[in-house]
């Protein structure tokens, strides 16, 4: 048990956080070494497993990042893009694995993450689950197949919680067309369309967003074409499979030299 990978979970009284704090705990190939909240929340100096209503696991939550990083093998991190971009600092300060689910970054907080990982272990991902990599990895394909007679529309929905849109899943399937097409996201991009908007232009990539209840996460990306369509869909049913591809991306980059990598790196997609 002394020898497993610690792990530091950010973030962790929020939904993902909660479920990674079981997930680690529940894991036999790692430990949890520490949880951080933000400045100011109740957690602070509770033990986590009493405030989340369990049993007292002795893991204290605190607001210090670097103290609790530098106990850690790996950080595994859901919060928000500021404070992911402040943990990526940390990180390669303390020399741990930084696993990154937090969505809704800036291009400004990617080259921020860039530069720490001149020192150490990024893997970041909009989705960490299996069954979306490979439907990244199928709509590329497709995209690849079709041309520009297909229209692609790409459909999320997530609960009313959600802050960003659309969604990092949403983004990276969009991605994934694109480079099927051989074309930049950033120029075919058609996304919260409202109003007299004119007809759909030939070879953009559409995107919209349903927000509501308690849906995990629903995406489909369309192909569609005169007197057909193909669509390819995925539904999350359970934030488990987001914390399990998490843990496995800590323990995949313990073996890693420092750079950024994504989840396809991680399942060898
Ligand atoms: N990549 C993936 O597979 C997935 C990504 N996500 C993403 O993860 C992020 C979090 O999602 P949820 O857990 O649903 O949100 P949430 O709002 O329930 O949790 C976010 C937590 O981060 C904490 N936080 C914010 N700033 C902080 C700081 N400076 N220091 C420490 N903690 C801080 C908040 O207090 C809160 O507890 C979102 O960006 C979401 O899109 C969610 C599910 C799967
Ligand atoms: O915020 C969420 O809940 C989710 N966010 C990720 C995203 O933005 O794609 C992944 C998942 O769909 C759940």
């Amino acid at each position: 048990m002394t020898n497993l990978p610690g792990i530091v979970i950010t973030g962790a009284s929020g939904r993902m956080g909660q479920m990674l704090i079981n997930t680690v705990l529940a894991s036999d190939k790692c430990k949890l070494v520490g949880a951080v909240e933000r400045v100011g929340h109740d957690w602070i100096g509770q033990d986590v497993g009493l405030a989340m209503g369990g049993a007292s696991n002795g893991i204290t939550v605190t607001d210090d990042a670097l103290e609790a990083f530098s106990k850690a093998q790996a950080v595994i991190d859901f919060t928000a893009p500021a404070a992911t971009v402040a943990f990526s600092a940390l990180a390669a300060q303390a020399g741990c694995v930084h696993v990154i689910g937090t969505t809704g970054m800036s291009d400004e907080d990617i080259t921020k993450l860039g530069d720490a990982a001149n020192h150490c272990t990024i893997v970041r991902a909009g989705n960490m689950s299996l069954g979306v990599n490979l439907l990244t990895k199928l709509t590329k394909m497709v995209a690849q197949a079709l041309d520009a007679d297909f229209d692609v529309e790409v459909v999320e929905s997530h609960h009313n919680r959600k802050v960003d849109a659309p969604s990092g899943t949403a983004l990276m399937l969009g991605e994934a067309a694109a480079e099927g097409r051989g074309v930049k996201l950033s120029e075919v991009t058609d996304s919260g369309r409202d109003g007299i908007t004119g007809a759909r232009k030939r070879g953009d990539i559409g995107f919209s967003a349903i927000r509501g209840g308690d849906v995990v996460g629903e995406h489909d990306v369309m192909f569609l074409g005169d007197g057909e369509r193909i669509v390819l869909r995925h539904v999350a049913s359970d934030r488990s499979l987001f914390a399990k591809g998490a843990v496995k991306a800590a323990l995949w980059g313990q073996t890693q030299k420092p750079g950024e990598y994504d989840m396809m790196d991680v399942l060898g997609l």
